[in-house]
């Protein structure tokens, strides 16, 4: 590079650099150049110039990646993290959660909510995230206060809530945040149609129509538990993927969450169509929901993504964690120790994440061109040395707490550990607040 044309606004000199933009990549001696958000280039620290137009942030112990992308969430549900355990799906939401929501969920609980989870997941390595729930134009503001990156998905259901009066309502809403969101570059606005049973057929059409016409993402949970899909046969003599392909909902612009009970049938559907799939294994297994057999789709071609789901049901926002449970569960579930390594479990927790949103060209991957969102993981404490394969250590072996740094499109959220965005004090004392308020209920 021809050093008075050289110019930067951020440069960061990592140990490795895993940019995810070609299989099993570790790049050693290079810096990140990123200027106006973008990143720049990809350069050997020798052909830096001697004097940089800023000071290059020297992370010698560190693995730097492509931020997190939690899929799929429910981020405002961190108020009612631990509030109820140990049930199956319906029981837990028809006879605790959704009374409970029906009883605190506004703008404010909303908006105390999201700014734990959001304080939650940058701690633990997120950038983007994908949210589905109630007021999603007040988790528009709190992104733009915070500076992490969104897809906000607007509820549909067939009844009233807080948020809406019924499909109609949801979705006209849906189209108005649609509109007032489309100069914030960090945020995407997708439909987000609760379920297959929550849902009416006439609703999904509309979505649909409304989705292919504005290229807008449909986010929706399917396949969640056997049951579903049993009650669905038993009803309608279809299987709930079969129903949305029917309908004109799946294809490439569809998310599909949880995808449990799925056969090599359900697998050709996705695959010909190209829907994505979002993969929350420990939601899946603290419900016993079932298993999503990510090694098969992804082998089928289908794109899959990492979700933690909500607090409420998780009981945590931490993507390392996901990643452990989704590595492990694959082995054991296929009884094939080869399946889902440390790189396909990142892969799914950035690249993959970042496609099945829609957002591949942009985030996913450490790509000259591409935004500048990436993380920095300090790996020399005692639990993570030796060191001999970084992906190993990042999937198998971290805990989230050893990430030190993260920037969304160059900005810092957060430096050595400290959440530059957030009020972090602030934030705890209204979740204690919301314990209070809940629990005397
Ligand atoms: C459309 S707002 C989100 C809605 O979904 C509920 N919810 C949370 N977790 C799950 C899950 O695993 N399956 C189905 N629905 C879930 C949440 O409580 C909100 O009401
Ligand atoms: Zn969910």
């Amino acid at each position: 590079m021809n050093p008075s044309s050289f110019s930067a606004d951020l440069i960061v000199v990592p140990g490795w650099i895993i940019s995810m933009a070609s299989r099993d990549e570790v790049l050693r001696d290079h810096a990140i150049v990123v200027e106006k958000g973008i990143i720049k280039a990809l350069l050997p620290v020798g052909d830096l110039p001697e004097n940089c137009p800023v000071e290059p942030i020297k992370l010698p112990d560190h693995a730097v990646l492509p931020g997190l992308v939690n899929a799929h969430g429910h981020a405002a549900m961190t108020l009612l993290r631990g509030f109820a355990d140990d049930l199956p799906l319906m029981p837990w939401l028809e006879n605790h959660i959704w009374p409970a929501e029906t009883a605190h969920v506004g703008e404010d609980f909303v908006r105390d909510g999201t700014s734990l989870a959001m304080a939650e997941m940058l701690l633990s390595g997120t950038t983007t995230f994908s949210d589905m729930y109630f007021f999603p134009e007040v988790v528009a503001a709190l992104c733009t206060k915070s500076g992490m990156r969104a897809q906000l998905t607007t509820p549909v259901f067939e009844f009233p809530t807080a948020w809406g009066d019924g499909a109609d309502d949801y979705i006209s809403k849906s189209l108005a945040l649609r509109d007032d969101c489309k100069n914030l570059d960090r945020l995407s606005i997708a439909f987000g149609p609760h379920s297959p049973y929550t849902v009416a057929e006439s609703s999904l059409e509309k979505v649909a129509l409304y989705a292919a016409e504005l290229d807008m993402g449909v986010h929706i949970h399917l396949h969640e538990t056997a049951g579903e899909v049993l009650s669905a046969v038993e009803a309608t003599g279809e299987r709930p993927v079969d129903t949305l392909r029917r309908l004109g909902l799946l294809g490439p612009r569809t998310q599909c969450v949880h995808m449990t009970s799925i056969g090599s049938q359900d697998i050709a559907n996705l695959a010909e169509t190209g829907a994505q799939v979002v993969h929350c294994p420990q939601p899946n297994m603290k419900l016993a929901s079932g298993t999503c057999p990510v090694s098969e789709l992804r082998a089928a071609g289908v794109n899959v993504g990492l979700g933690t789901d909500g607090a409420a049901s998780n009981n945590d926002l931490n993507l390392f964690n996901e990643m452990h449970s989704a590595a492990l569960l694959a082995k054991l579930t296929t009884g094939d120790p080869t399946v889902m390594s440390a790189y396909d479990t990142l892969h799914m927790a950035t690249l993959g994440g970042a496609k099945a949103l829609g957002l591949d060209q942009e985030i996913g991957s450490i790509t000259p061109g591409k935004q500048a969102d990436f993380i920095a993981i300090d790996l020399s404490a005692p639990s993570t040395q030796p060191l001999y394969n970084p992906p190993s250590q990042i999937v198998y072996a971290c805990t989230g707490a050893e990430v030190t740094h993260s920037w969304v499109a160059g900005e810092a959220l957060m430096h050595e550990r400290k959440l530059l965005t957030i009020d972090v004090d602030d934030t705890l004392a209204r979740a204690k607040h919301w314990r209070q308020k809940i629990s005397a209920q």
